[in-house]
């Protein structure tokens, strides 16, 4: 069992949608899914002239909900039965309604349906706020879905983007690398991944793997380890 994220720059298509499905194995997993391509950006620009609230926060949330619909009709394409498992019962409270973070996680619907055999969907940066609503938590988060959900059951977590492995400084392509190093390669304006999903990996001890959507390279492994760089 294991927990894998797409990014949205793995899910531009539906033909990356299709490609991911059809190369999925054939284990128990939570797939945790981010909105395609830019789609949140077009989202945030159409919600602007809305005051802060439920209706603003269900609007942004679309694009993940339509990554989720149409990953299970591919899935289902494929012969895989699947569930997506929306934000009322995904178990994970947000310390704010826009732009928090995870302070809680209550993985047992998750559980449920895996252990009923199916694929779990999951869209990343949905929450529960304070307020009991939809929350959004902040840009970038479904790496911290992801982490969290992986930490709650006690299972591997691959994150997966467009790019094979995280590049050092140098341009160095790096086969494993400390967490610290990870978060000293995050800039105002550039992050390979979520800095508070590291910082929670680090906390709790879970190595994770991070890799192309759609190549059998092995990527970059992100642990308590010695480094391993290689010129690509
Ligand atoms: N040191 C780095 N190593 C690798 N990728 C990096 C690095 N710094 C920034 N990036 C960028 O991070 C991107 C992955 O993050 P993001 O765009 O959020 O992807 P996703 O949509 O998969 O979540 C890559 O496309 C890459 O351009
Ligand atoms: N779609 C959200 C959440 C997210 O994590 O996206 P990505 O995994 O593509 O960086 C955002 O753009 O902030």
């Amino acid at each position: 069992m294991h927990v894998r994220k797409y990014g949205g720059s793995s899910l531009q298509s539906l033909n990356n949608i299709r490609d991911i499905c059809s190369n999925l194995p054939d284990v128990p997993m939570v797939i945790v899914l981010s909105a395609q391509g830019d789609m949140t950006n077009c989202l945030y620009q159409a919600s602007d002239r809305f005051p802060d609230g439920l209706e603003k926060n269900e609007l942004i949330a679309l694009g993940e909900m339509f990554s989720c619909s149409l990953m299970q009709k591919m899935l289902k394409l494929s012969g895989r039965d699947s569930v997506i498992i929306g934000y009322e019962d995904l178990g994970i409270q947000s310390t704010s309604s826009h732009g928090g973070f995870i302070d809680r996680i209550d993985p047992s619907m998750i559980i449920n349906n895996l252990s009923v055999n199916k694929v779990v969907i999951v869209p990343g940066f949905h929450a529960v706020g304070p307020n009991g609503q939809l929350a959004i938590l902040h840009r970038g988060s479904s790496d911290d879905t992801a982490v969290a959900l992986a930490i709650a059951l006690k299972v591997p977590c691959h994150i997966y983007s467009n790019i094979p492995y995280i590049y050092n400084g140098e341009g160095m392509a790096c086969r494993k690398i400390s967490y610290d190093s990870l978060l000293s390669l995050i800039t105002k304006d550039e992050a390979p991944m979520s800095r508070s999903a590291i910082l929670m990996a680090q906390r709790h001890s879970l190595s994770l793997s991070f890799g192309h959507w759609n190549r059998y390279s092995s990527g970059t492994v992100i642990g308590m380890i010695e480094e391993i760089f290689e010129n690509n």
